[in-house]
């Protein structure tokens, strides 16, 4: 029977097995969310980078480029980490280059090695659940944390989506059965669950409760985002 592990942090992947998994990278606030929003408003494709500079060398090759750390928009860039900044469908048909503090160093450490790299995040719980359902790979869902350190609502959403991939798979992994049953418990008030998530106080002192309260919307998108060569791009799944 296939299998699905749960790693809570970048700085415990080498821990895991990598090579011919689905990796289904997570960093809800806000990072994977942003990218699931501008996906679903008709954003071209995605490119994730480690670092501001190469990141910042992409405009001038047309990207729209998207840079943030700590928070706030790197200087120099159109666009920060909101997921807000996409929802009118302004930047629809552009090539995104994106670097963020957490989530697109995750993306980073595992795109060589994975069978996929599929973008986790509450906004399309669902449609990724189904379609790590229909393929034969094991999962290995990757938290990307903060800054190396478990996350409450990465580690949340990574349960939540375990719990949709039983019973078709099965694990071995402590995590997911700690996860999956922290998210059932909490599921009827995850707002308020994660709330007292240190991420979103951080971002709360930078008055973006919008992004906080976008973020935790579940099942918002019938699609998926998904790695192609070094862009990520939606499919659907219906
Ligand atoms: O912009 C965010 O939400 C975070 C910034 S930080 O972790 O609070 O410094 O970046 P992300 O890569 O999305 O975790």
């Amino acid at each position: 029977m296939k299998k699905v592990e749960i790693c809570v942090s970048p700085e415990l992947l080498h821990l895991y097995e990598v090579s011919g998994k689905n990796v289904v990278i997570v960093d809800i606030f806000r990072a994977t969310s942003t990218m699931m929003a501008a996906l679903a408003n008709g954003v071209a494709s995605i490119t994730p980078f480690m670092d501001l500079e190469s990141c910042r060398a992409k405009a001038a090759e047309g990207y729209v480029i998207a840079g943030e750390r700590n928070g706030l928009t790197a200087d120099g860039f159109e666009l920060g980490n909101s997921p807000i900044a996409y929802l009118d469908g302004a930047y629809a048909g552009k090539k995104i280059a994106m670097t963020t503090t957490n989530g697109t160093l995750a993306i980073e450490k595992t795109k060589a090695e994975a069978a996929r790299v599929i973008i986790g995040a509450f906004v399309n719980l669902r449609a990724t659940a189904d379609f790590l359902i229909g393929l034969p790979e094991d999962v290995l869902i990757l938290c990307a944390g903060w800054k190396g350190k478990f996350n409450l609502e990465d580690s949340l959403y990574a349960g939540a989506l375990a719990a949709l991939l039983f019973p078709q798979f099965d694990t071995d992994c402590d995590t997911v059965f700690a996860m999956k049953n922290l998210y059932q418990d909490n599921a009827h008030r995850l707002n308020l669950f994660l709330g007292q998530a240190s991420h979103a106080k951080r971002l709360q002192n930078h008055n973006i409760e919008a992004d906080i309260d976008f973020c935790l919307q579940l099942n918002q998108y019938d699609l998926i985002g998904i790695l192609k060569g070094d862009e990520l791009i939606a499919e659907k799944t219906k």
